[in-house]
């Protein structure tokens, strides 16, 4: 049982009362016990004993009884399958795991062996939140990995570390990693996996269960026996059918024993069915670009600070048009690469497409219309697939614009990057017979279930044809069999109906019925029921051609679903350039959306080389100013970062001081997202920017509490600034706002400083530090790589307005004062605070330690703060006001007072 969800207890044993059905449920039951058993009887699936209570609450649906067990009653609650999907996807959601068990041979197979004996049931599959592949249980824009983790053993001098293996079932993606043990979040945090496996030894270590739970996984818990390597590479070979795994990646021992959990886990959910499997890609340590989790979380990657996708990085810069290219992109931004050279050649297929506007657009209009290829072809392999399935292979090539290959076909080889040269080919490379037959086969409409038939085109398959036109000719004879019925027995009202029960009937008013029970047409008509208003016969003629027509739709089913059989064959047998084409689209859709975000957002490409660089013109923060423009208020300023060779003094350290509010956290985030967008290859929001590539990037802000986990705000600052300053390298990024805080003045102060002072001589990563300590700014001064920035502010009529310009130099006072007016604090609590600041800069404008409360900082300020420390006039008038005692004509009063005294003020 996954985490989070009640575990149902376990089953009662069988009492001697049991019916065979029952003893069957627990036989079955027992051997799923950490799963709720979904028992299908009829059109809905059962649920007895615990699992009824359980699910009945998890669901909220009545709860009732069938029969007794033990002497006593079974409770018992029961979805219907057509609606299975809902039920099954707000089980997964609560951490549920489920056992489909399903009837496995005919009802009437069964009364053959005797009255007692019970129709065969088996379990097809366990549905667990990693295993998914349904359309309605998975969310299209992003992948559903099941993630198995596997400890390395331990070497002698290396850090411990640990070895992953991913899939997507849904989509058959297939991926091995292995991290240090300190990356181990950082790395669950950018897979994302919806379940993750570990081996029941490590199943009870709390830290691991902790990782994953604020991953947001369940974790499941697999028998150790089954991270086997020797297995999981002899599986691996045979579903690849290769002999040897060279080509794929240098896969370590424990990669190998992290895929063989993963298979074995896939094999026993999947009961036997073999999903498809993308050849395994190995992330080799050091291409990516290192996010730890608390990173990821602070810089709003993928989801923002509430959870949520909207707000965040990628729905931010999402302009896709297709669900795989969603999931392309979104993999893609979670995973920037270091490699250069890839990063470039991503780029350079993003700049093709931005300078071809009207190629774009007609890429991604011909794209609206691509279905989820990856997707359909996992469920058909899986057997879970439809007509509408096949029917995205069919439609696999979306019309294609003609400039598009007009164009593809001019520049073939003539200056097409290697990335879009890539896809085409692979496009090109997809066969093109299966689609022409999949068109000649199926209908334009199709119906999600084969057994609902009506999906083979007429004319594709003589003898479905043939028992098509029984059918309906049939039906048709049926309905002409009315007429002939009434001309000869006189009854005008003489009707042919029919239903579940009688079939096709005949019915009269009970005032014509002994027309028809008298001769000569009581040789034709059979009485079958007499209702209040109505009588009802049968003929021989008409049960003649009700077994026709039953014959005719059923054959007619079967030879439909011989076809799907066949297609769905047809289709495995050429998977892999089936799938290799979906790769194609989504990959051409991720690019041309990136292009379509740079031309509609005025994003320009970064330069991207091997130094250690960080300059940047007039960049912009891509969610705060969407926001701005949505709010329609002032726009966003850009602001120029410049860090490294290119900073002119060589500075590694950017020191930011400034008011609150003044836009210093906007301006260390948006660098660190643009070292995201542009390793990701995307193009930047900047007037110019050329980046060093970075190794590793870290964002910190002094933390909230973090309570669940038991640690204080401080504690939480120290332990993540102790990573950064353990891990960072010349290479790498490093944000930090307002690290220190959470402590008293002087420790954070020392804190910051000291952590600064190694950030320059050791770690030497270009850092920007946002700080209220003003004293920090003279060490900016005093070290060689390190300099001031302040966020500009201007004060008008005892107000302050933000300019948002980052400049060169520090700030000479916080206004912490003025903007908590603006939060509106109550008038005399400012007044007081004016007054304790007053106190505090008296003395050549230093504070006294012993003069502070703990926690306050510490601001040199050079200027005292005017007019706070009394409320105006203008201020007391205003606060004296009780606007819920006024009448209409009071407050319009009032309102022409006030504006009369900010007047006389003024
Ligand atoms: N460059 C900018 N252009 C326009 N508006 C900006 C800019 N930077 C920030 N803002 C606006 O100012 C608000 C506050 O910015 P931010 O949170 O970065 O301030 P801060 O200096 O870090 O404040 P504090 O010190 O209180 O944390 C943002 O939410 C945004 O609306």
């Amino acid at each position: 049982m996954a985490d989070g969800a009640p575990t149902p207890s376990a089953p009662p044993a069988p009492a001697a009362d049991a019916t065979p059905m029952i003893a069957q449920y627990l036989e079955i039951k027992s051997a799923n016990a950490d799963s709720l058993l979904f028992y299908r009887m009829g059109d809905f699936y059962e649920m007895f004993f615990d699992d009824a209570a359980v699910a009945s609450r998890a669901l909220g649906i009545a709860l009732t009884k069938r029969g007794k067990h033990g002497g006593e009653d079974i409770p018992m609650c029961g979805v219907p399958v057509h609606a299975a999907d809902d039920y099954l996807q707000r089980l997964i959601a609560q951490g549920f795991r489920v056992a489909v068990c399903e009837q496995t041979e005919d009802p009437a197979d069964a009364k053959k062996r005797g009255p007692k004996s019970v129709v065969r049931r088996d379990v097809v599959r366990l549905v667990t939140p990693g295993t998914l592949t349904e359309e309605s249980l998975l969310d299209a824009r992003a992948h559903n990995f099941l993630t198995a983790l596997f400890r390395a053993p331990a070497k002698e001098n290396a850090e411990p570390s640990c070895a992953l293996a991913s899939i997507d079932i849904s989509t058959g993606e297939l991926i091995a990693a292995s991290v240090r043990l300190s990356d181990l979040p950082g790395e669950l945090a950018r897979i994302k996996p919806g379940e993750v496996l570990v081996g029941d030894d490590m199943a009870g270590d709390a830290e691991i269960r902790r990782l994953i739970d604020e991953a947001g996984a369940a974790m499941t818990p697999s028998p150790r026996a089954h991270f086997d390597s020797v297995r999981g590479e002899r599986a691996l070979k045979e579903r690849l059918g290769v002999a040897a795994l060279d080509a794929f990646g240098d896969f370590t021992r424990a990669e190998l024993a992290a895929l063989a959990g993963l298979l074995t886990y896939v094999e026993i959910t999947q009961v036997g069915r073999a999903p498809l499997l993308r050849p395994p890609r190995k992330e080799i340590a050091g291409s990516l670009l290192v996010i730890d989790a608390a990173t990821r979380a602070n810089l709003e990657l993928a989801r923002s600070n509430q959870g949520a996708r909207a707000g965040s990085l990628l729905a931010a810069i999402d302009r896709t048009v297709t669900a795989a290219g969603a999931r392309e992109l979104a993999s893609r931004l979670a995973s920037p690469s270091t490699d250069i050279d890839l990063v470039n050649a991503r780029l350079d297929a993003v700049a093709y497409l931005a300078g071809e506007p009207r190629l774009r657009q007609a890429v991604r209009e011909a794209l609206k219309a691509a279905p989820d290829l990856a997707r359909a072809l996992a469920r058909l392999a899986l057997g879970r697939g439809g007509p509408r399935d096949l029917g995205a292979v069919r439609c696999r090539h979306p019309r294609r614009p003609r400039s598009w290959s007009a164009c593809v076909a001019r520049r073939r080889g003539l200056g097409l990057p290697r990335e879009l040269m890539g896809i085409v080919e692979r496009l090109a490379a997809a066969p093109i017979g299966i689609e022409q037959s999949l068109a000649a086969a199926l209908h334009e409409e199709l119906p999600v279930n084969a057994r609902d038939g009506g999906f083979i085109r007429k004319g594709f398959n003589g003898d479905l044809d043939e028992h098509r036109a029984l059918r309906d000719g049939s039906r048709q004879v049926i309905a002409g069999l009315q007429a002939t019925y009434a001309d000869a027995t006189g009854v005008k009202g003489l009707k042919v109906r029919h239903n579940n029960v009688l079939g096709y009937f005949v019915e009269v008013t009970a005032l014509h019925a002994p027309t028809l029970t008298k001769p000569p047409h009581v040789e034709t008509f059979i009485h079958r029921q007499t209702m209040a208003n109505a009588v009802r016969f049968s003929t021989p003629e008409l049960a003649e051609l009700e077994a026709r027509i039953t014959s005719a739709a059923d054959r007619a089913l079967a030879l439909e679903l011989d076809i799907f059989a066949k297609l769905v064959g047809e289709v495995l047998g050429q998977e892999q350039a089936l799938s290799a084409a979906g790769a194609g689209l989504a990959e051409l859709d991720h690019y041309a959306a990136l292009a379509e975000l740079a031309a509609e957002e005025n994003y320009v490409r970064p330069k991207i080389d091997g130094s250690l660089v960080f300059a940047v013109d007039e960049a912009r923060h891509p969610m705060v100013e969407q926001n701005l423009r949505r709010g329609q208020g002032a726009g966003f300023i850009g602001n120029d970062c410049r860090l490294g060779e290119e900073s002119g003094g060589g500075t590694r350290i950017l020191v930011v001081t400034g008011p609150n509010m003044a836009g210093k956290s906007t301006f260390l985030r948006q660098n660190a997202l643009l070292v995201v967008l542009a390793q990701a290859g995307s193009f930047v929001p900047a007037k110019s920017a050329h980046i060093g590539i970075v190794d590793r990037l870290f964002s910190r802000v002094g933390a909230a509490d973090d309570l669940a986990r038991g640690r204080s705000t401080f504690m939480v600052e120290m332990v993540e600034t102790a990573s950064i300053l353990n891990q960072a390298t010349e290479r790498s990024f490093v944000v930090l706002d307002e690290i220190g805080r959470g402590t008293a003045t002087f420790d954070g102060l020392s804190i910051a400083w000291a952590a600064l002072e190694y950030l320059h001589e050791v770690n030497r990563s270009r850092v920007l530090f946002a700080t209220h300590y003003h004293e920090l700014t003279a060490l900016a001064d005093k070290l060689a790589h390190a300099a001031n920035a302040t966020v500009e502010v201007k004060e008008w009529r005892d107000e302050i307005v933000f300019l948002y310009r980052v400049v060169p130099g520090a700030a000479d006072r916080s206004y912490g004062i003025h903007v908590a007016k603006l939060a509106g604090l109550p008038a005399p609590v400012l007044a007081r605070a004016g007054e304790v600041l007053n106190e505090l800069e008296k003395a050549d404008g230093r504070p006294k330690p012993t003069d502070l409360a703990d926690d306050l900082p510490l601001f040199q300020a050079t200027k005292p703060a005017p007019g706070l420390s009394e409320p105006s006039a203008l201020e007391q008038a205003l606060g004296a006001l009780n606007p819920d005692a006024m009448t209409p004509k009071e407050a319009l009063e009032a309102l022409y007072r006030l504006k009369t005294m900010l007047e006389s003020e003024a």
